[in-house]
């Protein structure tokens, strides 16, 4: 037998642009540093709530620069994000209560499809300035993810139910309890020790702890293809 995989989960919600950076990154590292990757899908505003914290774009001279870094972030990255025309509405009046649930039935149903159907959400609101709130938006997501209609129709009819609505609760109490105040958080269990890790900035110390080559966001293994 060989020795143990590190296991990394990244704690995510696509309403978080800083998220789908962490999530590309991790994505294309994976094998490189053969980490095992758990995605868990996560309501950001519960790590809120529960943490006291304030969204930072709330405070207007910090949304002038998150807009500003996640732009200029998503160039470094090759990460094709472009800000939705109508920020505000799009992040603190539609939110991503029904998706980050789809989400969380996609990962008990079919995991094998979380990565791609978690990217064809950002790409629409991150990417396209696309809805990710209504039954159809969400519906092109997971086909253009390589689901069928049939299955992706079941999948939405079971948002609403107790044991998605409490699967997705309990991830969100799951990062609160490594002690999230905000999204991404990447907490990385490496022998004996765990460590939780916020922002999608902090990957060249996840190397670090890792005892894995940092080579930049785009390794040169990989090639970019989004
Ligand atoms: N420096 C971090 C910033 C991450 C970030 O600002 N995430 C937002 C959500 S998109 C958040 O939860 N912020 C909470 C905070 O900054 O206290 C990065 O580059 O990833």
């Amino acid at each position: 037998m060989g020795p143990l995989p590190r296991t990394l989960e990244l704690f995510y919600d696509v309403l978080s642009p800083y998220s789908w950076l962490a999530f590309e990154v991790l994505c294309r590292y994976k094998n490189i540093w053969n980490v095992s990757l758990q995605l868990r899908p996560t309501l950001i505003a519960g790590i809120m709530k529960d943490s006291g914290n304030r969204p930072p774009a709330l405070l207007p001279r910090k949304a002038l620069y998150v807009k500003n870094d996640v732009r200029l972030l998503g160039q470094h990255l090759q990460v094709p994000i472009h800000l939705p025309k109508d920020f505000f509405f799009v992040v603190f009046e539609k939110g991503s209560l029904t998706a980050m649930r789809f989400l969380t039935v996609v990962k008990l149903e079919h995991p094998e499809l979380l990565e791609k159907v978690s990217r064809e959400l950002w790409m629409r609101i991150w990417s396209r300035d696309e809805d990710i709130t209504e039954p159809q938006s969400i519906l092109a997501a997971a086909e253009n993810a390589g689901m069928s209609t049939g299955q992706a129709q079941e999948l939405l009819e079971r948002v609403s139910t107790p044991q998605v609505k409490n699967q997705l609760k309990e991830t969100t109490e799951a990062a609160c309890k490594y002690g999230a105040f905000g999204l991404p958080v990447t907490v990385a269990h490496l022998d004996d020790e765990t460590y939780m890790l916020f922002g999608s900035d902090r990957m060249e110390l996840l190397a670090h702890l890792l005892g894995e080559k940092w080579m930049g966001p785009v390794p040169p293994a990989v090639t970019a293809r989004l």
